[in-house]
């Protein structure tokens, strides 16, 4: 069977190990372009298992092709991956992290994860109206008794939030006291996270159209030289369901699973969170409260007007928010850089 949408799509991985892992997607993700974005030491060379088609970048490539821009992009945090979000040229963007695996549907049948996620962002999404079958849209299911008719039609999908089984997704604090949780549940389910709910986003097994919503996954700064790390999906979830929610786009989360493999150290994920896990009881009900005027028409505009509202509304917290702001002005002003037609040439250090 031919490769669903081959040429509209591009896989974005951030690694700060190694790539392995690719050796296990092979016969997933061997048709599809790969766009590594390697953080840490640039002159550590990694491997990319022969065959895979690929860019890759390292610090010193995001430094050379932005420039003083360059200074958005995050280093030493898994937030890096949105350079890849921003020089890729395709439809759809699938970030998958460096330590998961294919998983295993309960017949014991390996999951193409990219293929649902496809799936699931190329059929609508009913955020206006929660259907009790849920996805009405896939096969075998349908749009229940009461569900209104001027409903139905639904509305495009901008994200794909797929699951993990195995380690959870867990903050430094629940891992700590559980840490022999695993997951072993696999609910047959893919549903439309109803407007004006947020959610927690999780980078490990995501997808997106970038062309609907490019511009709101943005993973902020995190990491070196930043009082927070890890939350970088936690913000580009919130503002992403924001500017889906004004924009009238979908956001699923269930389906499709993968494995993930190997807790990150808790003692070390407490540290970068700390401040993250006080803040975010005051980010959450700032994102809960925002709105966008009617003039924002699409996701650029959508997102400079967050970028203003979280620095009045959030600036008073800690200046971090300021620069955080200010990062997200900087990013638009890349995005525009690169996506605009006849600028789009990064020339990067490797590729096969
Ligand atoms: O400094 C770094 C650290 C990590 N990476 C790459 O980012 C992904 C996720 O890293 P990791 O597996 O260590 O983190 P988890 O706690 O398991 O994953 C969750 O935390 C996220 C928030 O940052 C992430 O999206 C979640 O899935 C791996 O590919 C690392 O290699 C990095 O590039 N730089
Ligand atoms: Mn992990």
């Amino acid at each position: 069977m031919a490769p669903i949408l081959k040429g509209e799509v591009d896989i974005v991985i951030p690694t700060i190990r190694s790539l392995d892992f690719l050796e296990n997607w092979r016969p997933f993700f061997e048709p599809y372009h790969l766009i590594i974005i390697q953080d840490g030491d640039p002159t550590k060379v990694i491997k990319v298992p022969e065959g895979f088609d690929y860019e890759l970048y390292n610090r010193n490539d995001i430094n050379r092709i932005l420039g003083p821009k360059a200074n958005c992009i995050s280093f030493k945090d898994g937030a890096c991956r949105c350079f890849g979000f921003l020089v890729s040229k395709k439809k759809f963007i699938y970030t998958i992290d460096d330590d998961c695996f294919v998983a295993k549907d309960p017949t014991g049948k390996d999951i193409d994860a990219l293929a649902q996620h496809l799936e699931n962002l190329t059929k609508p999404s009913t955020p206006y109206f929660f259907n009790t079958l849920y996805d009405p849209y896939r096969e075998g299911a349908d749009f229940v008794r009461g569900y209104p008719f001027s409903l139905r039609a639904g509305v495009p999908t901008a994200v794909s939030h797929g699951l993990w089984l195995n380690i959870p997704d867990y903050d430094a604090p629940t891992q700590l006291v559980k840490p022999l949780e695993r997951n072993k549940t696999y609910v047959d389910a893919v549903m439309t996270i109803p407007k004006g709910t947020l959610y927690p986003m999780c980078a490990m097994n995501l997808a997106f159209n970038r062309e609907l919503v490019g511009p709101a996954m943005y993973f902020g700064i995190m990491g070196d030289g930043q009082p927070i790390g890890r939350y970088d999906d936690m913000w580009a979830g919130w503002c992403s369901k924001v500017v889906c929610d004004h924009l009238g786009y979908g956001v699923k989360t269930g389906l499709p699973y993968l494995w993930h493999s190997k807790a990150s150290n808790p003692f070390a994920n407490l540290k970068k969170e700390f401040k993250g896990l006080f803040w975010q009881e005051e980010m959450i009900p700032f994102f809960q409260s925002v709105t966008l005027p009617k003039e924002c028409t699409n996701a650029q505009q959508c997102y400079l007007e967050l970028a203003k509202q979280a620095k009045e509304k959030l600036g008073p917290i800690d200046p971090y928010f300021h620069n955080l702001a200010d990062a997200m002005v900087t990013w638009i002003e890349a995005w525009e850089e690169f996506n605009t037609p006849a600028k789009s040439n990064t020339n990067s250090s490797e590729s096969a």
